[in-house]
């Protein structure tokens, strides 16, 4: 994938939390519910949020990674979840940027829904639900892999 991520999109904890609340919500119709699939990593968080509000205590897990941070290499699964055709269950991931990862979850788990918190118009088309569309040369920081540390005032960025 060579498409530039020039912009840079920090997401704060609150804010996460609250647009992984707004997903609950639009899934909260969703029925029979067996159990949440979170793809992880970047799926726990939000997995973990929306289970807790659709009171889903079963939560399976699909072990895949594919981004060097923001170099994406083969995809590799690690461990995939024992919830058969995914009938009933619910896939939970943080975003869908390319859809690589979308897709071969979705070739696991056919009859799952797939729900994201952020969605890139790329991968847009392979989710059920999702909450907030960000451009496809966006790159999202989410607050698990960013430290607080000093900012250098706008008008000085790029003369030292
Ligand atoms: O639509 P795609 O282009 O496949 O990208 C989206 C995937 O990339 C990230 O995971 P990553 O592989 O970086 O692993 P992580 O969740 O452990 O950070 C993100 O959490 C999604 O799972
Ligand atoms: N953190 C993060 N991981 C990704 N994996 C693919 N796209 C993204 C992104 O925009 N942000
Ligand atoms: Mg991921």
């Amino acid at each position: 994938m060579s498409e530039p991520r020039n912009k840079e999109y920090p997401v704060s904890w609150e804010e996460l939390h609250r647009n992984a609340r707004a997903l609950a919500w639009r899934l909260s119709e969703l029925q029979p519910l067996d159990g949440v699939i979170a793809i992880t990593r970047g799926g726990l968080v939000p997995a973990a949020i929306v289970a807790r509000e659709l009171e889903v205590r079963l939560i399976d897990t699909v072990c895949i990674a594919s981004y060097d941070h923001k170099t994406q290499g083969e995809a590799n699964i690690l461990k995939k979840p024992e919830a058969g055709d995914g009938s009933g269950w619910l896939i939970v991931d943080d975003l869908v940027d390319t859809g690589k990862t979308a897709k071969i979850v979705r070739e696991m788990l056919p009859k799952a829904h797939f729900a994201t918190v952020y969605a890139k118009p790329a991968g847009r088309p392979l989710v059920d639900t999702f909450v907030t569309e960000v451009s496809q040369d966006t790159w999202i920081l989410f607050p698990w892999d960013v430290e607080l540390a000093y900012a250098e005032p706008i008008r000085n960025r790029g003369k030292r």
